[in-house]
């Protein structure tokens, strides 16, 4: 198992100031999809975590009573309904990156949502399954398609393997990567990453993160980066590893750290980060 360290991911995060020429298309575009009633806090902060780490544009499907805190907070990011099948099928097609499942939910909306992504999603483009998409994963029979990042705590990945907490060992969790043909960020206080070929570890983090949003922070921190990345393993360690850095950082003045804290920091670590490579 390769450790993740700082100078490989200053290497990996993108470097936007050499590129002259460009606009906002040429950094991805991002379409993140959760927020039943009630959770929109969870798509939320995954928006903002994708907008501040540099995607080119950022589109929310959500529950429509959470637009305007949605556009409150986050006046760059669009907004479509939920359940507007026409408008959801539309989004999928024109975005790099999507990513489902941050307050989601379990309902036959969303499981309606959950069918439409892994039925129209096509093979060049990046697909994110987070919360709860990765427990209607665990019950429902689907393709994944070629590029998959599964990004579960323990509690999910046991829905989607079986393996209790203490039965996650290395071996049977490269086991099950390869058979669902994902790669498999396995979410604690020390984050493993799995592929088909190879495993890593990020021993970054602190207690101090130990919130409700904090795995939604990082969906949107994965989404963002995978979308200005071209080779997406490298985006999706890259990610990890800084949405930990930070955490880290914040931690030595904080009790807690808000994942929300993290979103807002994404601007100024990427650019120290990205900087000491160049
Ligand atoms: N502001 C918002 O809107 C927020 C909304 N959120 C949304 O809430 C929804 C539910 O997501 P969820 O992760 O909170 O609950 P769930 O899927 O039931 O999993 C819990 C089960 O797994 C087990 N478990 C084992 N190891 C574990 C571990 N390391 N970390 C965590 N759990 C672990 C655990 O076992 P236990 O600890 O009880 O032994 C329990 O049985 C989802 O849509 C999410 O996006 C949140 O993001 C917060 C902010
Ligand atoms: N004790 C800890 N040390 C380091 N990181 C932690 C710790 N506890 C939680 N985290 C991080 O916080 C995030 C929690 O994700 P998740 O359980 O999906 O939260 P939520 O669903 O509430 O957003 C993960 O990135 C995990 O690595
Ligand atoms: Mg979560």
């Amino acid at each position: 198992m390769q450790m993740l360290e700082q100078h490989q991911v200053s290497e990996w995060l993108p470097y936007r100031e050499q590129d002259k020429d460009t606009n906002k298309r040429d950094y991805g575009q991002v379409l993140l999809i959760g927020g039943s009633r009630g959770m929109g806090g969870a798509i939320l902060m995954a928006a903002e975590a994708a907008m501040m780490s540099g995607a080119g544009l950022t589109t929310v499907a959500t529950d429509e009573n959470h637009f305007s805190a949605l556009h409150t907070r986050l006046p760059e990011a669009m907004a479509v309904p939920l359940e507007d099948v026409k408008e959801i099928r539309h989004q999928i097609k024109k975005n790099t990156v999507i990513a489902m499942g941050p307050g989601l939910g379990l309902d036959e909306k969303a499981r309606d949502v959950f069918r439409l992504v892994l039925k129209e999603v096509e093979q060049h483009q990046t697909l994110l399954l987070d919360a709860d998409a990765l427990t209607l994963l665990s019950e429902e029979k689907v393709d994944l398609p070629q590029m998959t990042i599964l990004t579960p705590h323990a509690g999910e990945w046991q829905r989607l393997t079986g393996l209790k907490p203490e039965e996650q060992s290395e071996n049977e969790n490269r086991k099950w990567a390869n058979k669902l043909g994902a790669l498999v960020v396995l979410k604690g206080d020390q984050t493993r990453i799995y592929t088909p070929e190879a495993s890593y570890l990020n021993i970054k983090g602190t207690p101090a993160m130990a919130t409700g949003g904090m795995g939604d922070c990082l969906t949107g921190c994965i989404a963002g980066i995978c979308a200005q990345n071209e080779d997406v393993l490298e985006g999706v360690l890259a990610a990890v590893f800084l949405h930990s850095y930070i955490g880290c950082s914040l931690a030595q003045t904080r009790h807690v750290v808000r994942p929300t804290e993290i979103a807002q920091s994404l601007p100024v670590y990427m650019k120290q980060l990205s900087t000491l490579s160049k």
